[in-house]
């Protein structure tokens, strides 16, 4: 089983954990089928509290898959995922994700249209709310106090990332940068463990790459981060730790130091770039 520890660039099979606390999430030995496709391949990784990890690979690698089986999207045909040292039964369904204390944004940033962006925050913050999420969905009725603090901490989440200003908006009514930072401010009301990421930096300008840079790097002081992106230059300086996927398989992993000079790596993405070279004659 591979798994992320640094010294070695290819993951060796049961190495044992570079965190002397223990990672906060690990994946052994996923394997993911889909019909003939073998999306992934006995994959291992760990994500260590605190620290961004980035998820990279050549188009087809199976970076969607594997944050799928995280985020409960895709049960594994093999393997197991540990949370906080507790290996569970079964990874975690969609909605049983905040509960343990993870948040995603994906690539569609599934806003509710006709919430203001105070409210779809608000629907964020579940994990501190006694009501929940539904209560906030269907406009149920909570006590005047929790709603108070719920929406006390869904302003602090807005103006963390700049975007006070435009609580009472509609999101289709802001650009989508910043549609992107309510999206971004959702998933950190629940003050996550781990944050998932998925091609944040999709439609961006190199601008507003680095401000989300940064935004990544001041996370990573209260929560882990688990990135997957295409962009090389945010990966490389955002990133404490990297795993590569290609064909499903972990085919290294390390600080991105390493990474960048590693041979499978660079095959590996020279193989991309000779495809597109020969999809265009
Ligand atoms: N639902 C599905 N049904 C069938 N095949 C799938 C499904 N999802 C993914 N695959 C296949 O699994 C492999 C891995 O896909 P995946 O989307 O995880 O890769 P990726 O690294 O995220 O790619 P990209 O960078 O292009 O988004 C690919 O061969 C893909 O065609």
């Amino acid at each position: 089983m591979p798994t992320t520890a640094d010294p070695p660039v290819t993951p060796a099979r049961g190495a044992a954990s570079e965190h002397p606390a223990g990672p906060l999430l690990s994946l052994s030995g996923v394997t993911v089928r889909f019909g003939g496709i073998t999306a992934l391949s006995d994959v291992g990784l760990e994500v260590a509290p605190h620290r961004v990890t980035g998820l990279i690979g050549p188009n087809g690698a199976g970076k969607t898959t594997c944050f799928n089986v995280v985020c409960g999207f895709v049960r594994p045909d093999e393997g197991t995922m540990t949370w906080r040292g507790q290996t569970l039964a079964n990874p975690p369904r969609a909605h049983e994700l905040s509960g343990l204390g993870i948040s995603r944004t994906l690539q569609g940033l599934g806003l509710f249209d006709r919430m203001t962006v105070l409210d779809n925050v608000m629907v964020g913050a579940e994990r501190h709310a006694r009501a929940g999420f539904f209560s906030t969905l269907f406009g149920l009725p909570r006590s005047s106090k929790e709603e108070k603090a719920l929406r006390e901490r869904a302003h602090a989440a807005l103006a963390d990332l700049g975007i006070a200003a435009h609580a009472g908006r509609l999101p289709g009514s802001l650009p989508y940068p910043l549609r992107k930072r309510v999206a971004l401010a959702r998933a950190l009301v629940s003050d996550p463990d781990l944050l998932m990421l998925d091609e944040p930096a999709s439609g961006l300008s190199n601008d507003e790459m680095a401000e989300l840079g940064e935004i990544i790097r001041s996370v990573s002081t209260r929560a882990a981060v688990l990135l997957v992106e295409h962009h090389m230059d945010l990966v490389m300086s955002v990133c404490d730790h990297i795993v590569v996927l290609d064909f499903g398989k972990v085919i290294a992993a390390g600080p991105p130091e390493r990474i960048q000079g590693d041979e499978a790596v660079q095959a590996a993405y020279l193989g991309e770039v000779a495809d597109h070279e020969a999809g265009d004659h």
